[in-house]
């Protein structure tokens, strides 16, 4: 059993490779072992958070899943807890594993009983699994409710019962943010929906257990990529084996967005930093931060350089597009250069030619740029945020970043997206977009290839927020660029 964290490297697998996984590992191996060993696995667990416990209230539901709960109860049973089973299903319509397993369960004396115990110390959700079809309804949700409301900790059991493990998505009505403390243990494979859109929120900490069929392998969809590599430098190193980095945005009242990503490209390690502001208006330096040199973007030559357009472009950044997406020898897309490209047919043309020509470049939408970019809705992305960001990769030919909780980066056809596991609510503040873009100018400048200064600028932003000082001052977009709490 594996407590998977972000420094966890690791692949991805979605249902279907899950299934064969399962059906080759089940056919090799002694009839009932793999749920014996599931259900062994969660008493564990079990045992480890709550070892006080008093009554484990077990939700058993119709399937394979339920069979893992009926066993988890019989091995705590055994172990001198009380499991209170509830058992939502059909008994003559169990699977056969299932059933040997609540057989199982009678044997060792659980109680079994109608309703939810009224005083308990850790829900077990064993409802749904991977064969969840349809939203939970009638009794079902109402006992997910009560799991998810009642403060005590969730230890969920495969997936979040609803959750769709290939897509992290939950139906409606069905909210599983409420508990104190949630816990998922998962088998055979991991899963990508336990790690984007909701479910971070939903499963919680996840511990992986491969029930010893480590030797079954399939293809997997995506993977977690633990800590990047350092990049020690050199002694005999100067600010020119870092790299230049040219932000282009800051139109009229919206300088701050520029100087955000300009202060996170010099934090994250480029050599010199330029700013080039649309704002014809704004002033010469940035008494804050004199190592930016502020100038019109209009006169910035981007041959050799790594620029970063979009940060507080407004309208006025599509002119420019087209000059920096010729001559700019690396490229982050961000925000207002987005949506300028979502709207102009040219713009997209030229994108996918300097993509397909293999010129570095990164865009890096969160999803309401992404549906626009896609001409789909926020709601089509969120509902399948692999697939969006594959399909905005493919498209254009470019590393994509679509942000958010569970952040993906999709490169080229023959490279596994991340889903990245860095990172927390405390970054949903303005401008942190914008420090992102700047992280990943700089990993350009450095000439790191383009997936992966993206992957490691987007693990390292969120690694920032997620070891920020509980007794420091808030996280701002400001502090976060320069990575040291005010
Ligand atoms: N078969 C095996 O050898 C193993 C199975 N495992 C467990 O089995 C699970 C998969 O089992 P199943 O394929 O039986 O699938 P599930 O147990 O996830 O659920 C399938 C059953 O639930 C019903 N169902 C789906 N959505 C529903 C809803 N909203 N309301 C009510 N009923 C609903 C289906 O009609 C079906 O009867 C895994 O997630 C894992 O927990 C693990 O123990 C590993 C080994
Ligand atoms: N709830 C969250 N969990 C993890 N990361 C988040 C969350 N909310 C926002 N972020 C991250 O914060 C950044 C916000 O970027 P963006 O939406 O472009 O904001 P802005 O335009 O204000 O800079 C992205 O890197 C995103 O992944
Ligand atoms: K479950």
């Amino acid at each position: 059993m594996q407590r998977i964290t972000s420094a966890t490297a690791a692949e991805l697998f979605d249902i279907a490779a899950t299934r064969r996984i399962e059906h080759a590992a089940a056919a090799a191996l002694p009839a009932h072992t793999l749920m014996r060993r599931a259900g062994l696995a969660v008493a564990r667990l079990a045992m480890a958070i709550a070892p006080h416990a008093r009554t484990i209230w077990v939700a058993c539901g119709p399937g394979n899943n339920g069979g893992d709960g009926f066993e988890a109860a019989a091995q705590l049973r055994h172990r001198g807890f009380f499991p209170a089973v509830t058992f939502l299903g059909d008994e003559s319509r169990l699977p056969p594993d299932a059933k040997a397993s609540l057989q199982r369960a009678r044997d060792a004396g659980v109680t079994f009983a109608l309703t939810p115990p009224s005083a308990y110390e850790l829900a077990i959700d064993a409802l749904l699994g991977i064969g969840s079809t349809r939203p939970p309804e009638g009794t079902m949700a109402e006992w997910l409710a009560k799991m998810h409301a009642s403060g005590q900790p969730v230890l969920c059991v495969d997936v979040p019962s609803g959750l769709n493990a290939d897509t992290g998505t939950l139906p409606r009505g069905i909210d599983q943010t409420q508990a104190s403390a949630r816990t998922c243990i998962t088998f055979l494979s991991l899963k990508p929906g336990l790690f984007t859109a909701q479910g971070r929120d939903a499963a919680g900490t996840v511990w992986f257990d491969d029930l010893g069929c480590s030797a079954f392998k399939d293809q997997p969809v995506a993977r977690i990529a633990g800590e990047p590599d350092a990049h020690p430098r050199t002694h005999a190193s100067h600010k020119g084996s870092y790299g230049d980095v040219a932000v282009i945005g800051g139109a009229s009242g919206m300088a701050g967005a520029a100087l955000l990503a300009g202060s996170a490209a010099l934090h994250g390690g480029a050599g010199r930093v330029f700013v080039g502001l649309l704002d014809p208006s704004a002033a010469p330096v940035d008494t804050a931060q004199p190592e930016l040199m502020l100038r019109d973007a209009r006169t910035l030559d981007l041959s050799g350089m790594t620029a970063v357009c979009g940060c507080g472009g407004g309208e006025a950044v599509q002119e420019l597009l087209p000059r920096v997406l010729s001559t700019a020898a690396a490229l982050v897309l961000d925000a207002d250069a987005l949506n300028a490209i979502a709207t102009d047919g040219a713009l997209q043309a030229q994108l996918t030619s300097r993509g397909k020509s293999g010129s570095p470049t990164v865009i890096t939408p969160h999803p309401l740029e992404a549906a626009r970019l896609l001409g789909c809705t926020v709601g089509d992305v969120q509902a399948d945020r692999l697939a969006a960001a594959r399909q905005l990769a493919a498209r254009f030919g470019v590393v994509v970043v679509l942000k958010g909780s569970g952040t993906v980066i999709a490169g080229a056809a023959e490279t596994l997206p991340v889903i990245n596991l860095t990172g927390n609510a405390s970054l949903a503040t303005a401008g942190t977009g914008d420090v992102l873009a700047g992280m990943i100018g700089a990993a350009l400048a450095m000439r790191q290839p383009a997936f992966e200064a993206a992957r490691k600028a987007v693990w390292q932003h969120g690694h920032i927020a997620d070891t920020w000082p509980a007794d420091a001052a808030p996280l701002t977009a400001g502090t976060l660029a320069r990575r040291t709490p005010a």
